[in-house]
């Protein structure tokens, strides 16, 4: 398959890395110095765009690959309040794929989140609160992962409607609390607390692989389809 890279940072030096050794082609790689390649034939002859960039500029990226011809695979958070313009274009004929997070485990994670919040549901003497911890570097807080977790929460206990970042939260709010220390490549904790004990579920993730790794496999999921596609259309739990 060809691939083109948009974002050559953190993420899309290890994505290159992962993608060649599964036998695909990188045939451009866009970041901030070069933005005209999306107009290029190598861009436009790629099957496939990963994005990996920063919040401010992800969607003017989706739209350019979108112009191009150019299906767009992207992991970059913080852009959430433009979706329902992406999700309109993908009824335009554009393809596009999104995940908070691509890695296998913390999709299994997810899929455990909204189990216990189901149980949680019956025992309101449970309250929940979430935190996350990554590195210095990263520009958005909550995480995409959180949000996607704290979303979860609120779809499956009645008595939460909301989520809020940094401040004491009211009754009916999930407090998360986001830390920045060192290059932690991601921890996401759920924590529910009652009068008697506390319950806590985690995803530490060891590295960037995981993350790299299932966005080539989102890569090659989507070669050859249309529309807006998520990690539960490619992992079906
Ligand atoms: N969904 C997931 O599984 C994961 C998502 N992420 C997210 O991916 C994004 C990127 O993460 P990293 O690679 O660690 O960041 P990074 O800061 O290492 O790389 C970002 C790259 O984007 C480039 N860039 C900036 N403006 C650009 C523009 N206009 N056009 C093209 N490139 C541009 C920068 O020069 C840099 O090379 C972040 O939003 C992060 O939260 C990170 C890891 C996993
Ligand atoms: O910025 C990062 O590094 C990460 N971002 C994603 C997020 O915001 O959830 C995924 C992962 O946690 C690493």
């Amino acid at each position: 398959m060809k691939i083109a890279l948009i974002g050559y940072g953190k993420m899309g030096h290890i994505i290159e890395k992962i993608a060649r050794k599964r036998g695909h082609e990188i045939v451009s790689i866009i970041d901030i110095n070069n933005p005209e390649d999306f107009e290029s034939e190598a861009f436009k002859s790629a099957d496939v765009a990963i994005e990996f960039t920063v919040p401010a500029v992800a969607v003017n990226n989706y739209r350019k690959a979108f112009a191009a011809g150019v299906p767009v695979v992207s992991g970059t958070t913080g852009w959430l309040e433009h979706l329902p313009e992406i999700k309109e274009a993908c009824k335009n004929g554009n393809t596009f794929f999104y995940a908070s997070n691509f890695s296998l485990g913390v999709n299994i994670f997810f899929a455990l989140n909204k189990y216990l919040a189901g149980i949680m549901d019956g025992f309101p003497e449970y309250d929940v609160r979430m935190e996350e911890v990554h590195h210095i570097h990263k520009l958005d807080a909550p995480s995409g992962t959180a949000i996607t977790l704290a979303g979860d929460l609120i779809d499956n206990i009645k008595r939460k409607t909301s989520w809020i970042v940094g401040k004491e939260p009211e009754k009916n709010e999930i407090g998360i609390k986001a830390i920045r220390e060192g290059e932690v490549p991601g921890i996401h904790t759920v924590i529910y607390e009652s009068e008697v004990d506390s319950i806590r579920i985690t995803h530490d993730a060891k590295s960037r692989e995981g993350f790299a790794l299932g966005a080539v496999i989102a890569a090659e999921f989507t070669h050859g389809k249309k529309g807006f596609l998520t990690m539960q259309d490619m992992l079906k739990f």
